[in-house]
């Protein structure tokens, strides 16, 4: 049977992996909560202040308090001053070297600086006194005035970049806005604007934000990583910006995805940002365009392929793992379909790996079907799918559909792969297209004659469920909605690709066309729309409703490989989160609103999964995963400084 993750792989990650920990390394945290503290060992990286003696005998003391009491519900989770992250972290502390940054260092220090929220005494205290005007004001005061800033750009990408500048500037600051607006800045940092910004990333380049990896650094790739000044990495998002969104190849200009989609993984799932790591391989660009722009940021050269692009890689993988140990995240994002699925095949028997294009949309869009059935009836076989699009999204969504259609009725996976069809800018994907097909392809190739395009496929296969995952704009055409329309009462219309350029059609367009009968959502957000006196709200159907929360579950069972059993219960976790009222607002999934509630629910699912299935490696197991799951989460309100 194929499988997500390319091949059945339980068996060998039960036996072939290692259990044991890495090297000690653990951020320090002091005691009462002081200022800036990072174990990195690189003094003069930030402004330092060698501590006395007496300090660090306390911190010492300290830290014996913190092991002492690291007996924790999870057995190597570390209880930090916090009362956060308690879960996440393995490793025990060497606090030897430790840095405390003050006075202009500690605004310029974008983990530790609050603004103007420095409270009187920790003027007084970090030597931060006429450094900054007299008046002293609360986070939710600042993120009062930054929204009245950020409203009043009119260009997405200026907000997008104000975002950034925060980011850069004040880190809990920019988290708490974006937890608190995540309805109205997920469209910035994320879908549709981030696409804009990748594409002029090169222009807009300021800061680091993660690490590129390229070419040049072939045979050091490990010094590479080295050079982060973060050491206890649980999540890596990694791309080689090969297809970024329906954009194409925008070659090392791809950061922005990764970048994006951590802050997601802190904002939405928790994940601390000290844990996270946004890296992006370059190994060329085939983007003529950027070739030839001057302020292209990336090696200017064709990709490397074959043999020199897998060494890369390999070396990468290798390296991630000897430096971050067995249970660091590696989040696959936005590589095109050639090497996607073979990196997942590959790496998925010996590294904990998830594509996020594959695995985290198929997952989503299972939750939205679950939660659409409520709406149009019956079960997932009683029903037909067609998707434009036969690459990593469709072929990932079409698998983890049939593998759920078998589970419930109990048949072959080769059966119920006979309710979904695909197309792909050939046509109807059919047994006479066998030869000529890529190997992702190859299970949907069902008995049919020829059918060359969408209307005619439509017409011909009759579907109950319209999936675009193509990255092809404007596909479904009124003629194609028409057509879905005039066989289902309330066809169901998923326009996947991203950003809203790219989606197959708009939100008004499939109401419209569909007079107003439409179950309609998109990867790309789209506002209300009002047909005939009615006003239609739709849904996001996009894969940062899963990726936090399941990166999240992973991260706090210690799973060391991923399951497509996962897949289905955090579909269902996400699933049920849809409410009556929802549904009655023809929402198949739930507001962005609640996404840490959601976060915590897939992640529980998740890391029972993972418990079940024995590959987890937190023992015991937690007696309230949901409440374990939010008691992990990074929250952005600052610290009283002593
Ligand atoms: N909403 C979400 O959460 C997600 C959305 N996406 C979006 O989905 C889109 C596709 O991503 P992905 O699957 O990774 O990309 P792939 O490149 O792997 O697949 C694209 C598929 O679309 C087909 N295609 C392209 N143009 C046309 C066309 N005009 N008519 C018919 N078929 C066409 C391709 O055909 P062929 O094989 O013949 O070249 C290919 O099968 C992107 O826009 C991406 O942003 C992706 C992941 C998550
Ligand atoms: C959402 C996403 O991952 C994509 O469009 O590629
Ligand atoms: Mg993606």
């Amino acid at each position: 049977m194929m499988s997500l993750n390319g091949s059945s792989f339980l068996n060998n990650a039960l036996s072939g992996t290692s259990r044991s920990l890495t090297q000690p390394q653990r951020r320090f945290l002091a005691p009462g909560g002081v200022v800036a503290l990072s174990s990195n060992g690189r003094p003069g990286e930030r402004n330092v202040t060698v501590l006395m003696e007496s300090t660090l005998k306390e911190m010492r003391e300290g830290a014996s308090v913190v092991e002492k009491d690291s007996k924790s519900t999870v057995g190597g989770g570390v209880e930090d001053v916090y009362g956060e992250d308690s879960a996440t972290e393995d490793y025990s502390i060497t606090p030897w070297s430790v840095s405390v940054a003050s006075g202009y260092a500690l605004l310029r220090d974008p983990h530790h600086n609050k603004g103007l929220a420095f409270a009187e005494k920790e003027r007084d205290a970090h030597y931060l006194r006429g450094l900054l005007p007299p008046v002293v004001v609360n986070q939710d005061l600042q993120i009062k005035k930054l929204m009245h800033m950020i409203r009043q750009y009119e260009v997405p990408l200026q907000k997008y970049m104000a975002m950034m500048d925060l980011q850069e500037r004040n880190e809990r600051l920019f988290y708490k806005l974006l937890i608190d607006n995540v309805e109205e800045l997920l469209p910035i940092v994320y879908t549709p604007t981030v696409g804009e910004a990748c594409q002029k990333y090169g222009s807009i380049y300021r800061h680091p934000q993660g690490l590129f990896i390229s070419l040049k650094e072939k045979g050091k790739i490990l010094e590479v990583l080295r050079n982060w000044p973060e050491k206890n990495i649980q999540v890596i998002v990694v791309t080689d910006g090969e297809r970024i969104l329906g954009l194409g190849d925008l070659g090392c200009q791809g950061m922005g995805i990764p970048v994006g989609k951590l802050s997601l993984y802190t904002a939405l799932g928790g994940i601390r940002p000290s844990a996270c790591l946004p890296i992006t391989i370059d190994v060329g660009t085939n983007n003529e365009k950027l070739l030839e722009d001057e302020f292209y940021i990336g090696l200017r050269q064709r990709r490397a392929t074959g043999q020199e692009y897998a060494e890369l890689m390999h070396e990468f993988m290798s390296a991630v793992k000897q430096n971050y140990g067995e249970k660091v995240l590696i989040q696959f994002e936005d590589f095109a379909n050639h090497n996607a699925f073979d990196l997942l095949a590959k790496y998925g028997t010996t590294h904990l790996v998830f594509n996020d294009d594959i695995q985290g949309t198929a997952s989503t869009v299972l939750a939205g079907l679950m939660s659409a059935l409520k709406l149009v009836g019956g079960t997932l076989a009683d029903h037909r799918f067609l998707f434009l699009g036969a690459g990593e999204a469709g072929t990932g969504i079409a698998e983890l559909i049939a593998l759920e259609m078998s589970k419930q009725t109990e048949s072959p996976v080769e059966e119920t792969r006979q309710r979904i069809w695909l197309v792909d800018s050939k046509g109807l994907i059919v047994r006479s297209r066998m030869e000529s097909l890529q190997h992702f392809k190859r299970p949907w190739a069902h008995e049919h004659e020829p059918v060359r395009n969408l209307v005619d496929a439509v017409k011909a296969i009759k579907p109950t469920v319209l999936i675009g995952s193509s990255g092809a704009g404007r596909t479904f055409t009124k003629e194609v909605i028409e057509a879905m329309a005039s066989f289902n009462e309330k066809p169901l219309i998923l326009a996947l690709s991203n950003p809203t350029s790219q989606s197959e059609c708009t939100a008004e367009e499939a109401y419209k066309w569909s007079e107003g009968r439409a179950i309609f959502a998109s990867g790309s957000p789209f506002d209300p729309v009002e047909y005939q006196g009615n006003v239609y709200l739709s849904g996001q159907a996009n894969n940062a409703y899963m990726f936090p929360g399941f990166g999240l579950g992973l991260i706090m069972s210690g799973a060391i490989r991923v399951h497509d059993d996962m897949l289905l219960v955090a579909s269902e976790a996400l699933a049920e989160q849809v409410s009556q009222g929802n549904l009655d607002k023809g929402l198949i999934f739930p507001p962005f609103t609640n996404i840490r509630k959601i976060s915590a629910q897939i992640a529980a699912r998740v890391a029972a999964k993972a418990y079940e299935l024995g590959l987890a490696t937190r023992l015991p197991q937690p007696e309230n995963l949901v409440a374990h799951a939010e008691s992990c989460m990074y929250g952005p309100s600052y610290r009283s400084y002593r």
